[in-house]
């Protein structure tokens, strides 16, 4: 490839790789925006505050469900088309979601969200595992998580500005549109791989060759040893921070410390920033330095370390609770290093497939933990109530605390036997031994 074919080939992978971060921030955004709008979504329907969380809910069940089948389909079929249509999907959803007259239809629009969502994120790591470097695949990946957590951050803020100049219905009206152009545009602009464009011919001939039918490949990546202990040392690390974060972190701090609702979101916050920038400087490292087991053990320690402090240490509102919710947030990013590691170590056929298994796994989690960590609370209360809320002082965190604590003990264990990829330089060998003999 001349100099001048290797940069129209950049220039097209990185106007791919926008129109495709684009509708992943924008998932982010519709992710979190209802919690922003919960009171005007209740007066509007006349619902309660379940009826509302069952409604929101719906997008994280079919997303979680949906994310091995995506998995399948961005390894079948390929980024472009499942992304392209999974985002018209989702717009739609919007769209409805934006018209609703009703309770049962807004439910509808936020399920069409949640499906054609959960699409994106697998469809953008098949796509990154096809078109960047190996050498570069932390780097990207964490600046692709990086890139999503802001579609989230611009949700709460700035969309709480917003509010006061449009209505959820004309938000959601917008976003919706927005979504469909991008799905076109995504369906017309994005190809699966350089070799669509005519590069790298004859590892798409040899890739054609090694083809299983798709039942064999899924259960050959359900059956991938190497798999599992990266699974559940992510949920030590990152499974539980997100549980903690879109649920305990915040009343933990009000309860035992009397802080603001605004003052202890300040906490979450120092949690979700180390978290973005631990990814990209994660992910960078790891690619530099051409290993990456060392750095999925040491976020393992680093997250046993911050719930042990958070559960015995002598914290306090103040720099020192705000260092032990940074230092969970920084572990967390191991999930970048987590999902190279599973890319790696299975083919690149079936690449998909085996993000998608994580990924689902550490959401399941995540939807496990946050109720357990109530539940735990509640059986070690008395019972007491105020106005039919349950009061929880410290004590009672310090439960939670203590199976989170286990969580991220088991993921330190498991992060121990953890294959070391070598940021794909091993599997490279193996199929060039494969394709030679
Ligand atoms: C990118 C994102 N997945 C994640 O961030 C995982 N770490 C799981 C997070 C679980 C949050 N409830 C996604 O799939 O959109």
């Amino acid at each position: 490839m001349d100099q001048l074919q290797n940069k129209s080939l950049q220039r097209k992978k990185w106007l791919m790789y926008l129109l495709l971060i684009a509708i992943f921030m924008l998932g982010f955004f519709e992710r979190f925006a209802p919690a922003v709008f919960a009171a005007d979504l209740m007066a509007e329907f006349q619902t309660s505050g379940s009826m509302l969380g069952t409604m929101t809910a719906m997008y994280f069940v079919t997303y979680t469900a949906l994310q091995i089948p995506a998995g399948v389909l961005a390894d079948r079929v390929g980024p472009r088309e499942i992304v392209g249509i999974g985002a018209v999907i989702a717009g739609l959803g919007s769209l409805i979601f934006s018209f609703a007259p009703t309770y049962a239809l807004v439910s509808i629009g936020r399920l069409l969200v949640g499906l054609g969502g959960a699409t994106v994120f697998i469809g953008i790591m098949k796509f990154n595992a096809e078109w960047f470097a190996k050498e570069r695949y932390g780097l990207i990946s964490g600046i692709t998580l990086l890139l999503g957590n802001l579609g989230a951050a611009l949700s709460a803020g700035p969309l709480a500005v917003l509010l006061s100049y449009a209505t959820w219905r004309n938000t959601f009206f917008l976003t919706g549109l927005i979504a469909i152009t991008l799905g076109i545009l995504i369906y017309v602009v994005v190809r699966n791989s350089p070799q669509e464009v005519g590069f790298n011919q004859t590892q798409a001939v040899s890739r054609k060759k090694n083809r299983n039918r798709w039942d064999k490949e899924l259960r050959s990546v359900f059956a991938e040893k190497s798999v599992w202990p990266v699974l559940i040392a992510s949920v030590g690390t990152n499974a539980v921070f997100y549980a903690f974060v879109g649920l305990w972190g915040v009343p933990l701090l009000t309860d035992s410390f009397q802080l603001t609702i605004r003052e202890a979101s300040l906490y979450t916050t120092a949690g979700l920033v180390g978290y973005g920038i631990a990814s990209v400087v994660i992910g960078w490292c790891s690619d530099k330095a051409g290993v990456r087991k060392p750095f999925v053990v040491v976020s393992s320690v680093l997250a046993c370390v911050g719930w042990l402090g958070l559960l015995i240490a002598p914290w306090q509102s103040g720099w020192s609770g705000f260092l032990l919710y940074t230092i969970v947030g920084v572990s967390a990013a191991q999930m970048v290093v987590s999902f190279a590691v599973v890319k790696e170590a299975v083919s690149p056929l079936v690449a998909g497939m085996a993000l998608a298994l994580v990924n689902a796994g550490v959401f399941l989690a995540v939807g496990g933990i946050q109720p357990l960590f109530g539940l735990i609370m509640d059986m070690m209360s008395d019972g007491a109530q105020v106005s039919g809320v349950s009061v929880y002082t410290f004590t009672h965190y310090q439960w939670g605390l203590g199976m989170m604590f286990f969580i991220s003990a088991v993921g330190m264990i498991a992060s121990m036997f953890v294959k070391e990829t070598y940021c794909g330089r091993e599997i490279e060998m193996e199929q060039k031994e494969v394709n030679e003999g």
